[in-house]
């Protein structure tokens, strides 16, 4: 394909994502559908959809019309060139700029030039003050690729070394003991005898520094509420020998969870009902929340979420959050978790949890912005008395 051919696919691609279908399924059914497309081409079309997708709404301005063709001209335009020899109205390649969409298009300002919703400017500025638009400003870059190394099977020189083998150069990250960030070879990793073989799992990095920061004792009981795929769980597991207990209302979400514990050389209990081991030393409540920390990797949320949706899962986090504090042994921890950056979800929850449970404390708080290394993410360490 030629880059002309690329943009003329994205645009079109993003048309279908503004009308209402997800950007994974979108670019899915493109390449089922598109042999001809080489790996290049995949990769390319891909990475315009998503960039465009975190700069929707800029993109739109610079480009004169929120359309799929409009966000790659502003796109475009943004990159700083002229869009123009791009749009030759050939078979494969987008039809010639009209005069209209030569004189249009605007500097974005305000919400739109950082790339938010106008109403969720002011909640980003009551959870992050001053840094509220440096956080806007870098949820429009690139995630870095981030790997964790599996302690319990090897540590960070030897999944470094075996990553080697696979042609995959990756590097130790500050951000946590466990982190490797990938610097080249990305794409080999999920196919690489170190991915195989449980030394390494592909894991934001912040998301590893969060297992970091728990109090995970060996032999004692902890239970991950909301394990989902099970990230967390076996994040923790990497850490400890703990004896591992996972829960998720969705229990179609831990379908994987049985064979990347196996593959991680770890044990996970699997249950039905989160009460069936109770009470715990430790219960992880990774909650769902608006994943404003993580825009980055799922940049459609930022302009899917709205404020009903904020409010109902507010109600959501307070109620598992209550359900938490009843599983947790009397001298035990809850841990409370976002890969949020909004204090709706995330200070204002545990202020509002401690207000119907006074018998609760803060051990400890802590907030990653989303950075170099890794995802916004929150976690609230609690105990009672
Ligand atoms: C942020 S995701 C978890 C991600 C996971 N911990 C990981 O690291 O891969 C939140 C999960 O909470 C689950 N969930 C939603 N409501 C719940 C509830 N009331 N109780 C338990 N899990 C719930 C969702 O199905 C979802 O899998």
């Amino acid at each position: 394909m030629t880059p002309a051919a690329r943009i003329q696919t994205a645009a079109e691609l993003l048309g279908e994502v503004l009308s209402g279908v997800p950007a994974e399924k979108v670019l899915t059914s493109w390449a089922r559908r598109s042999r001809f497309a080489g790996s290049k081409d995949r990769v390319a079309v891909r990475d315009h959809v998503f960039d465009a997708l975190r700069c929707r709404r800029s993109c739109a301005a610079l480009g004169g019309a929120m359309t799929g063709r409009g966000i790659m001209l502003g796109w475009l335009r943004m990159q700083g060139g002229d869009p123009a020899p791009l749009f030759t109205g050939g078979q494969y390649t987008p039809a010639v700029l009209s005069e209209a969409e030569l004189a249009g298009g605007r500097v974005p300002d305000g919400a739109e030039a950082l790339d938010l919703p106008d109403w969720l400017l002011p909640l980003f500025r009551e959870g992050l003050g001053n840094q509220a638009e440096a956080v806007a400003l870098s949820l429009r870059e690139r995630a870095p690729v981030m790997l964790r190394v599996n302690l319990r099977l090897t540590d960070p020189a030897g999944a470094i070394s075996a990553l080697a083998e696979g042609g995959i150069m990756a590097e130790p990250d500050a951000i946590s003991r466990t982190a490797l960030r990938v610097l080249d070879g990305a794409r080999k990793v999920s196919g690489s005898r170190a991915y195989a073989d449980g030394l390494v799992e592909l894991q934001d990095g912040a998301s590893q520094a969060v297992a970091d920061e728990l109090n995970l004792v060996d032999g004692s009981k902890v239970l991950d509420l909301c394990a989902g795929g099970g990230g967390k769980t076996l994040a923790m597991a990497g850490l400890s020998r703990a004896q591992f207990y996972a829960y998720d209302a969705n229990p179609q979400r831990m379908r994987d969870l049985p064979a990347r514990a196996e593959r991680a050389g770890v044990v996970v209990n699997i249950l039905d009902d989160a009460g069936d081991a109770a009470p715990y030393d430790l219960v992880l409540c990774d909650a769902p929340c608006s994943g404003s920390g993580a825009w980055r990797r799922a940049p459609e949320g930022k302009w899917l979420l709205s404020a009903e949706g904020l409010a109902d899962l507010n109600r959501t986090q307070d109620e598992i959050l209550d359900r938490a504090a009843g599983l947790v042994a009397p001298a035990g921890e809850l841990a409370y978790v976002t890969c949020s950056v909004l204090a709706r979800e995330n200070l204002q929850r545990i202020e509002a949890f401690i207000a119907r449970n006074p018998g609760w404390r803060v051990l400890s708080e802590r907030q990653w912005l989303p950075g170099p290394s890794g995802d916004g993410f929150y976690l609230s360490r609690l105990t009672q008395g």
